[in-house]
This record gives C-alpha cells, sequence and structure tokens, in this order.
C-alpha cells in the first residue's frame, strides 16, 4: 500500500503523469505514465507490438527472494522483438505483486546484454505516431521496473547497444563483466533515447557525462563505466578455474549486500531512496515517515532491540 502511495505522489508530482490504473488482473494498483488523453491505450499498443515476435523474456522467481530475469533472443544478439517487449511488460507486472521479492538480475542470454529494439520491427513501425506508441509502452514498463520495491542490477555481458544501453539504466546498478560496453548509439542511429533513458542516464552520471555519453554515442567499457559512474562494479572472467561462479551467480552474490534481511526491511530501503530521488523534499520526508511507521515496531525492528546488538 505504501508503494500505492508512493506511485500516487510520483503522478501527482510529475506534470505528464496524470492516470492512475487499477489492473483486474492483479488486483493491486499500479500506474501508468501516461493516460489516452495522451494517445497511450496499452492494450491496442500490445496488440501492434504482439505483431512482431521472436525471442522472449524469461523470468525466474528464486525461494532467495531474487529473481534473475532474462532478455532472449540470442539470434539477434537480444534485440527487443515487439513480443518481448509485451514480455517485458507483463514480467514487471509480475514482479511488481512479489509480495516475498528483494532483488532482481537483469541479464541477457548467450553472454550478451541487448543490443537494442528490432530493427526489422523499427523498420516496419517507423510512422512517428508508431514510434510514440511504442515509446510510451517502453517508458512505463522501464519506469516501473525501476520503481520495484526490488534492489536490481543490471549484469552487463558483452553487448549493451541503444535499448540495450536504456535498460541497464532502469536497474539500480550495473555490473561490467570484462570485455563488455555500453554504447547509447542512438545518434548513430539518427535518434535520441526514448525508452527513458536519457532522463535516467542524467540522475545516474549527471548532465555533463551524459551529454558526453550521448553526444559521442562513446563506447564504454568497465574501466570508463567505473570512471563515469555508469558502473557499479566489474565482474572479472574466471573460466579456467573449475567450479567458477557464473557471472549470474556473480551478480547475486553481489547483490546479497544489499538484499540480505528482512523483506519488509529491503523493500524499505528501496522505497525511501526512489521517493528521494523522485520527489519533490517535502513529499519526500512524507513518504519517508509512512514508510518508516511500516518498520518501525514491527518484528526485525522488535528482534534488533531484544538482541541488544552492536554495531563495531
Ligand atoms: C529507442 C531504441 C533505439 C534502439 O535500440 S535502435 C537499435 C540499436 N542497435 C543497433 O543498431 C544494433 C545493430 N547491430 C550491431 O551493431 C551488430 O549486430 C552487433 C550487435 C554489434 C553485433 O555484431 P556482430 O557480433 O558482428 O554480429 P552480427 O552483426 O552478425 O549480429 C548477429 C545477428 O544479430 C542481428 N542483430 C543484431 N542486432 C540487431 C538488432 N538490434 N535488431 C535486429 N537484428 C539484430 C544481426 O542482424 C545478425 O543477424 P543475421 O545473422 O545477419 O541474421
Amino acid at each position: 500500500m505504501v508503494l500505492c502511495a508512493l506511485s500516487t505522489q510520483l503522478l501527482r508530482s510529475s506534470s505528464c503523469c496524470a492516470l492512475m490504473a487499477r489492473l483486474p488482473t492483479s488486483g493491486r494498483r499500479r500506474c501508468c505514465l501516461y493516460s489516452s488523453t495522451q494517445g497511450f491505450n496499452q492494450e491496442e499498443i500490445r496488440q501492434k507490438l504482439r505483431a512482431f515476435p521472436g525471442g522472449s523474456v524469461d523470468l525466474l522467481k528464486q525461494d532467495s527472494g531474487v529473481a534473475v530475469l532474462t532478455v532472449n533472443n540470442p539470434a539477434r544478439m537480444n534485440a527487443f522483438s515487439g513480443s518481448m517487449m509485451v514480455d517485458l511488460e507483463e514480467k514487471v507486472s509480475q514482479l511488481e505483486n512479489w509480495t516475498e521479492g528483494k532483488g532482481l538480475v537483469v541479464r541477457g542470454a548467450a553472454e550478451t546484454f541487448c543490443s537494442g529494439s528490432d530493427l526489422n520491427a523499427v523498420r516496419a513501425i517507423s510512422s512517428p505516431q508508431d514510434g510514440m506508441k511504442m515509446c510510451m509502452f517502453m517508458q512505463d514498463a522501464l519506469t516501473r521496473l525501476l520503481r520495484l520495491p526490488l534492489v536490481s542490477v543490471a549484469l552487463v555481458e558483452g553487448r549493451a547497444l541503444g535499448g540495450g544501453a536504456e535498460l541497464t539504466t532502469a536497474c539500480d546498478f550495473r555490473l561490467m563483466a570484462t570485455g563488455s560496453v555500453i554504447q547509447f548509439v542512438h545518434k548513430h542511429m539518427g535518434l535520441v533515447p526514448g525508452w527513458g533513458g536519457a532522463a535516467r542516464l542524467v540522475h545516474i552520471v549527471g548532465s555533463q557525462n551524459a551529454l558526453k555519453l550521448l553526444g559521442g554515442a562513446v563506447k564504454v567499457d568497465p574501466e570508463r563505466g567505473l570512471d563515469v559512474g555508469l558502473a557499479d562494479g566489474v565482474l572479472e572472467a574466471d573460466e579456467d578455474t573449475p567450479g567458477a561462479s557464473t557471472p549470474v551467480q556473480q551478480a547475486e552474490d553481489w547483490l546479497r549486500r544489499y538484499t540480505e534481511g528482512p523483506v519488509p526491511v529491503i523493500q524499505a530501503v528501496k522505497k525511501v531512496v526512489l521517493a528521494g530521488r523522485e520527489l519533490p523534499l517535502l513529499e519526500a520526508l512524507r513518504m519517508e515517515k509512512e514508510v518508516f511507521g511500516t518498520v518501525w515496531g514491527a518484528p526485525a525492528n522488535l528482534q534488533a532491540l531484544a538482541s541488544k546488538s552492536k554495531h563495531k
């Protein structure tokens, strides 16, 4: 419910967002960024996108409370077909309703992240109207991905290009494997980001760095990623050691420092950070109070008090 309240506040505080929608399938409130007055009819867009099939977006929810979301279209370097965009939105809905969740790893299949939108689909829907509809659909899905009450990390192996680079910015953290590249190639395609990637990139690396990365379509390798603050860590390749952990296991290990602990506390941490990131100060403070109220005197708090824990 706090998440719904946060979403409501986020909508109120944003002039471009005006709609609170009810999801009949889940019975739980969730928000769309755009409304019908802005030409956003989600079901109509879904149907259009489904006309461009191929690949899938797969979700594995684990008992540990950490899920793995895999962009799966290896024949096209994990480019997003239309049906994969619909898949993504559906998987985000499932995660919005995952009450036991704490963390999320977002990755690509076959050791590469994602090469953006499927250029075959892009060519077929190249009219400005259709492009805007796809843009609204993906902005909505990726904004909701970032707003999940889960701590998320993009595991970047191989290439994250165009929309793939934008997808990395819809996670709280980015881990880059040795040899990987994040590149906002939009300029070379005569485009700018349209999936919310520019707005998020400015938040992550600041406007100067964002201008350099977008304006120069710069290839960001792990070293540069750490330098500008786009990457939060680098995963070393360890193929030669028998029994070495896989990149997904390494990402889960890395994430554990943030996901260890009771679900309500981890979710509360994400919610207060989200409020601070997206709301004006007074609203963020009010939201922090609301979230605080859900953990104060709750089982994890009482247990910690009873154990007289010291923080040495
Ligand atoms: C708002 C969203 C904006 C966007 O996302 S626009 C799209 C931006 N992305 C791109 O322009 C990526 C274009 N692709 C490339 O640069 C290269 O294919 C890439 C990813 C560097 C990989 O190069 P290589 O390792 O040499 O492999 P390759 O070119 O032979 O690719 C293997 C097969 O994958 C296909 N592929 C890669 N990216 C694709 C895409 N985005 N849409 C559709 N198909 C794509 C490529 O055509 C090739 O297929 P095929 O084997 O020739 O049938």
